[in-house]
């Protein structure tokens, strides 16, 4: 269980708990930040600096309440009271908790009293070096960042523990509530207190108990007697190095160059990174370590005191100098001994290209893009890349980049209609990096200067519309249309009204004023006619005319047009065996056939796998509004391994469908289906798994089969699968071999 929580309505995601977090325990979701169990030491510092006080922590006041005046209630106070309840005097102090219904006051220093003879004892039959275990948010942020250290933390209970271990022998059958500065204590409650604390309440929730009985306002009165279990030691340890002062009063245990005093969260960070590789080098001289996370108890989250750290530190030796005693008083013996756990669990790494990635999402392209500005709570643009692959950033949460998007998007649109004509903004039409790709731009420019007939060859989804869309911007003819008409899709009358147009009363249910077909709706521009394979032999030889004569008349017309749009044609079909089989007209074919393209299959050029599919990530995020993702190396390379039948469309769509369904921000392979993730694990045939998937798996393998045996001959490939043809499109579809 967290001690600190968020309250979601309150959380404005200003990130001011992720910039302050010093153990990287919050968590960016949806805008909202929260505490990271597993990670979270307990220090208070989101809570301290929440600026719309979102952050709460556990509270034990209701409980409390309900012993308080009922029962014996023992109040174990932290020796940094007087700072915090400065306007009043100590026993005026002692006098509202007895008021609120504590029977009794006792303060932490026993506890010093207790665990100063063990620490002594461990300092003089450990030479090696120690590191003070009082301050649990150290001990939290050791056990979870640095468990190399965990061997130097003084193995002795806390002031607190030890001195509620000694209230509960004092005050047998009384309730033992801790006050203090700290949030972290109520984690050690939890974690150790069981048996010997009852709650823990903070300075601030003991002012609003105050306040609601109006206690404060009672001023100049006096505790019959100094409560009994107020202790005579000198309390310095809330005050940085106090505690090493309070153990070794008179240096004879360590130098006054072997102690090292550190505090605060970001000095004791490095402080503890630099002793760990200090010690990996043998290069630590330390005899002890008196570290706190705060720049002293003084400084407590919930101290609650509008005092500088000064006078804080003032109003304790004050208080200190009425202590006379500088010897321990006598206590029975407690088994004061503890065990630390070893809570490392390193967050994953991502690799420099990853970050990269990461990084090209918010625009970061080079190093001089990286601002480092730290508004998403992270000191550089790379340490929240790294964030974002441990799922703890979200990849958008970059101030600049939202401020460019949404005061540069007018800009931004404005400038690419500008740049619409230049042939690098095309480029984008093709994504890819292998040689065949590449081959496959120089092609569309050659193309792209000549008005001939371009027939473009390829499996189904390899990009022969993409190519032909290129080519078309390449042109002179860019700013005309692009139209595609599959000839597959339409049964063969539809097919020819649609590619010539109508005429008025041309056929029944015809258009009153006719239409306007493909050919001349693609008026100076390019029509692709894809799948051209598949028409019907009557509809070729009208298509042969057209080329030919470049006229056309539209069905039920007398009127010839001018054809003026270039003229793609694109298949999957062997276009050679059908001529041989007599089923496409040789004429046609020649003509058609002025320039060729024949695309390689997306298994054949595996370099544009890896572009392909970020680029996919990218503009699906943004089309659909989805939110920013990207691949680990592992699931890109299962990605590159798969060998695609259905090409490029079904990567896309593969992409598409994770896009949808993983959450995280990260997509790992154990995210990708079993078909594709199982090309690297290599897992066997017979693996157990569940068999609908395994029938699927199946399904799909048989289909592409059937379609690479019968040349991408749809009707061929159900037949032979014994489906029919409805059926195997719908199947087409399901898998995502077809849009
Ligand atoms: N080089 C590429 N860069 C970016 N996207 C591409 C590329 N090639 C293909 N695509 C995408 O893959 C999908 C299939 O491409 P396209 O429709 O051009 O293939 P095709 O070969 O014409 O398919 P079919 O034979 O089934 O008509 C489209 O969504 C397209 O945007």
């Amino acid at each position: 269980m967290s001690v600190v929580s968020t309250i979601e309505d309150k959380c404005k995601a200003c990130y001011s708990c992720v910039r302050n977090c010093p153990v990287k325990a919050i968590k960016v979701e949806s805008g909202q930040s929260r505490v990271v169990e597993e990670r979270c030491i307990s220090c208070g510092n989101c809570v301290r600096v929440c600026p719309q006080n979102a952050k709460q922590i556990v509270s034990y006041v209701a409980e409390t309440e309900k012993f308080l005046g009922r029962e014996k209630v023992v109040a174990l106070l932290a020796p940094s009271f007087p700072a915090s309840f400065y306007y009043l005097k100590p026993n005026e102090f002692f006098e509202s908790l007895n008021e609120l219904g504590f029977t009794d006051v006792l303060e932490v220093t026993h506890g010093i009293e207790l665990t100063i003879p063990a620490y002594q004892e461990f300092l003089t039959t450990n030479p090696k070096m120690a590191i003070s275990s009082f301050c649990p948010a150290i001990v939290g942020m050791i056990e979870r960042q640095f468990p190399s250290l965990l061997p130097y933390l003084v193995p002795v209970d806390s002031a607190v523990l030890a001195a509620a271990k000694y209230a509960s022998w004092k005050y047998p059958q009384s309730k033992i509530v801790f006050i203090g500065p700290c949030i972290a204590k109520k984690q050690e409650m939890i974690d150790f207190g069981t048996g010997f604390l009852d709650s823990v309440l903070t300075f601030k929730e003991l002012k609003r108990m105050f306040d609601s009985r109006g206690l404060h306002d009672k001023q100049d009165r006096t505790y019959k007697t100094v409560p009994e279990g107020i202790s005579s030691l000198p309390p310095l340890f809330p005050i940085s190095g106090g505690l090493a002062r309070n153990l070794d009063p008179k240096g004879i245990l360590f130098r006054e160059e072997e102690i090292a005093v550190v505090d605060g969260k970001d000095d004791s960070l490095l402080f503890l990174q630099n002793l760990t590789s200090g010690l990996n080098s043998g290069n630590v001289k330390f005899r002890f370590v008196d570290i706190l996370l705060c720049k002293g108890c003084i400084d407590g989250p919930e101290m609650d005191s509008p005092l500088d750290l000064f006078s804080r530190k003032h109003c304790i030796l004050k208080y200190a100098q009425s202590k006379e005693k500088d010897s321990l008083g006598t206590y029975p013996l407690f088994n004061l001994e503890r065990h630390f756990t070893n809570r490392y669990n390193p967050l994953p790494e991502p690799t420099s290209t990853e970050i990269k990635e990461i990084l090209r999402f918010t625009n970061k392209f080079t190093p001089e893009d990286e601002l480092n500005c730290g508004s998403c709570g992270y000191n550089t643009c790379q340490e929240k890349a790294v964030a974002v692959y441990q799922g703890l950033a979200e990849i958008d949460m970059c101030l600049p980049h939202l401020l460019e998007q949404s005061r540069g998007e007018f800009e931004i649109y404005k400038e690419r209609l500008e740049f619409k004509k230049v042939y690098k903004e095309n480029e984008q039409f093709l994504i890819g990096e292998s040689k065949s790709t590449n081959e496959l731009r120089r092609l569309a420019v050659q193309a792209s200067r000549n008005d001939a007939n371009v027939l473009i060859l390829g499996e189904s989804g390899v990009g022969k519309e993409v190519f032909a869309h290129f080519t078309h911007f390449l042109s002179k003819r860019r700013d005309n249309p692009f139209i595609g008409i599959n000839c597959t899709a339409l049964p063969e009358t539809l097919l020819e009204s649609e590619l010539f147009g109508y005429e008025e009363g041309a056929f029944t249910g015809a258009k009153k004023g006719g239409k306007r077909g493909k050919f001349e709706i693609a008026e100076g521009g390019t029509i692709l006619l894809d799948e051209t394979g598949d028409m019907s032999l009557t509809l070729q030889a009208k298509l042969l005319r057209v080329l030919q004569e470049r006229e056309f008349e539209r069905v039920g017309g007398t009127r010839t047009i001018k054809l003026n749009a270039r003229i793609m044609a694109a298949t999957n079909r062997d276009l050679k065996q059908l001529v041989k089989e007599g089923k496409f007209r040789a004429d046609l074919y020649y003509r058609l056939n002025v320039i060729s393209i024949n695309i390689d299959p997306l298994r054949k050029r595996k370099e544009d796998i890896s572009p392909l599919a970020i680029n996919f990530l990218h503009k699906i995020t943004q089309t659909k509004k989805l939110s920013p993702k990207i691949f680990t190396e592992e699931a890109i390379n299962c990605l590159i391994q798969y060998n695609w039948p259905g090409n490029i469309r079904e990567l896309q769509n593969m992409v598409e469908r994770l896009l949808y369904t993983v959450e995280d921000n990260v997509i790992q392979v154990y995210h990708l289906p079993q078909f594709l993730s199982s090309v690297v694990e290599n897992h066997p045939v017979t693996e157990i798994r569940p068999l609908k998937i395994a029938i699927q798996d199946l399904e799909r393998k048989m289909i592409t089969q059937a379609l690479l045996t019968t040349g991408n001959n749809r009707a061929a490939a159900a037949n032979s699968l014994g489906i029919p043809r409805a059926t195997f499109y719908l199947k087409l579809k399901e898998y995502g071999l077809i849009d």
